[in-house]
């Protein structure tokens, strides 16, 4: 069997949702599980949704209204019948987010996040399996949360893989015998059966999660880029796609920052040794690009961009050196208030760490370390990472920048710059 994963921005109209059907149309000799995102930017506008509410705004039903009218504008253009379940489905999903604004927060932000945001792929998902019914591709819905079991962490959810493999490799299996099966991406379920989810962009990982407990032969996700090219699209021109990855590079390069792929997808499939495919859903016949298993050589260097970074410079207060001592309180507290740290440096009498910005989380930090810490800062900044650099690499893209920090090992190059 294999996974498809469809991402937001290719289902983010009625076209995306046909071109979606005549890809699947094409590989009806498979068994097939689909993993489909939220429709366009839905995530981004059900987080605003959900902070309105929170703080208890007036401006919560326009930002409502606007979801349920980009939702209802594309079934309008999908289903012609216009007494098609779809439309009372749809209403009835909004209404599960209806009943939970009704009322005043009283739960942690988190656990709010997970119970509205997580509506986005439900509603994704009921939109495109109905409409595969209607073109003819027999399809079932799945809810995702019936096989992804995860702890207590809302909003970055850890998987119980023991409890969630069970139920998938037991529940699964007999479903892809008879058709398509189609479920979301990005959220999971508690002990308790509440709502969560696996943090932003996690539908890649759900698609791994769903190929390693079927051992799948291969999963593919489908973008609105070629393949994985050596830089972002967006960022730069004349970037080149790599037609071949080995997993370990992928990894590298998520783990820097390359958006292209969550950073959690490629370990479940490295372990099982299957392969991902990423390719582009407007050109579904061109090759794309294949992580696998391999020792391939890259020829050119990959560029990753990290923007709206903080770089924090501690010192003791008495200007003693930096000890192991200072650096294991200082980790404890970084760890405590839950900052990934991208980048760090330690000299004599500093320690370095370049950080995602995150207002509550560095208030958080501070309080943790004042007393017995001075610091300073800069924010706004860049971290560019050099993969295989080059030194003409590296002149194009950080000399004669603003540089705050370097650092060099024999494959990676990393640069903390002040935007100009
Ligand atoms: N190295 C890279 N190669 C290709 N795309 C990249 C790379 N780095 C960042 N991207 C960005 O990743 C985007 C695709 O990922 P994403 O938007 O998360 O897809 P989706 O949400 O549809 O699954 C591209 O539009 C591109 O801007
Ligand atoms: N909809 C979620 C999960 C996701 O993975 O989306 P996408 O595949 O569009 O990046 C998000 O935007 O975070």
């Amino acid at each position: 069997m294999e996974v498809f994963k469809f991402g937001g921005a290719s289902v983010k109209d009625a076209d995306g949702i046909k071109n979606l059907g005549f890809i699947l149309q094409k590989n009806l000799d498979k068994q097939l599980l689909v993993v489909i995102s939220a429709m366009g930017k839905t995530t981004n506008a059900l987080e605003k949704l959900t902070k309105s509410y929170f703080d208890n705004k007036d401006d919560i039903f326009d930002i409502l209204e606007e979801i349920k009218a980009y939702h209802f504008g594309v079934i309008d253009q999908l289903f012609e019948d216009k007494n098609a379940k779809v439309f009372d489905e749809i209403n009835n999903t909004f209404v599960e987010i209806e009943w939970v604004i009704e009322d005043e927060p009283q739960d942690e932000f988190n656990f709010i996040y997970d119970q509205i945001v997580s509506v986005g792929e439900v509603l994704s998902t009921k939109i495109v399996s109905h409409y595969l019914n209607t073109i003819g591709i027999k399809n079932k819905w799945l809810d995702a949360r019936s096989y992804i079991q995860t702890d207590n962490t809302y909003r970055e959810a850890k998987i119980d893989w023991e409890k969630t493999e069970k139920l998938i490799a037991q529940g699964i299996p007999p479903i892809l015998k008879e058709q398509i099966a189609i479920t979301q991406g990005f959220i999971g379920n508690t002990s308790e059966n509440f709502t969560t989810t696996l943090g932003r962009e996690g539908s890649d990982y759900t698609a791994s999660i769903f190929a390693s407990c079927l051992n799948a032969s291969q999963v593919t996700v489908w973008k609105d880029v070629p393949g994985i090219l050596n830089a972002d699209p967006k960022l730069f021109n004349d970037t080149q796609k790599l037609a071949e990855l080995s997993y370990a590079e992928a990894i590298e390069m998520t783990y820097y920052g390359a958006t292209v792929i969550h950073p959690k997808t490629i370990k479940p499939l490295q372990n099982k040794g299957i392969p991902l495919f990423v390719k582009p859903f407007m050109q579904p016949e061109e090759a794309g690009t294949i992580i696998k298993e391999a020792d391939i050589a890259i020829q050119i260097p990959i560029l990753i961009v990290k923007q709206n970074q903080l770089l924090l410079s501690i010192s003791t207060k008495d200007f003693s050196f930096i000890t192991e001592h200072h650096l294991k309180d200082l980790f404890a507290a970084f760890s405590k208030v839950n900052i990934k740290i991208n980048m760090m440096q330690i000299s004599a009498l500093s320690f370095s760490a370049c950080f995602d910005e995150d207002e509550m989380k560095f208030k958080q930090l501070r309080s943790l370390i004042e007393a017995d810490f001075s610091y300073k800062y800069n924010n706004h900044l860049q971290l560019v990472t050099i993969r295989h650099a080059t030194e003409d690499s590296i002149k194009t893209y950080a000399q004669d920048k603003n540089l705050l920090l370097e650092q060099r090992s024999r494959t990676t190059a990393q640069f903390i710059l002040k935007n100009d």
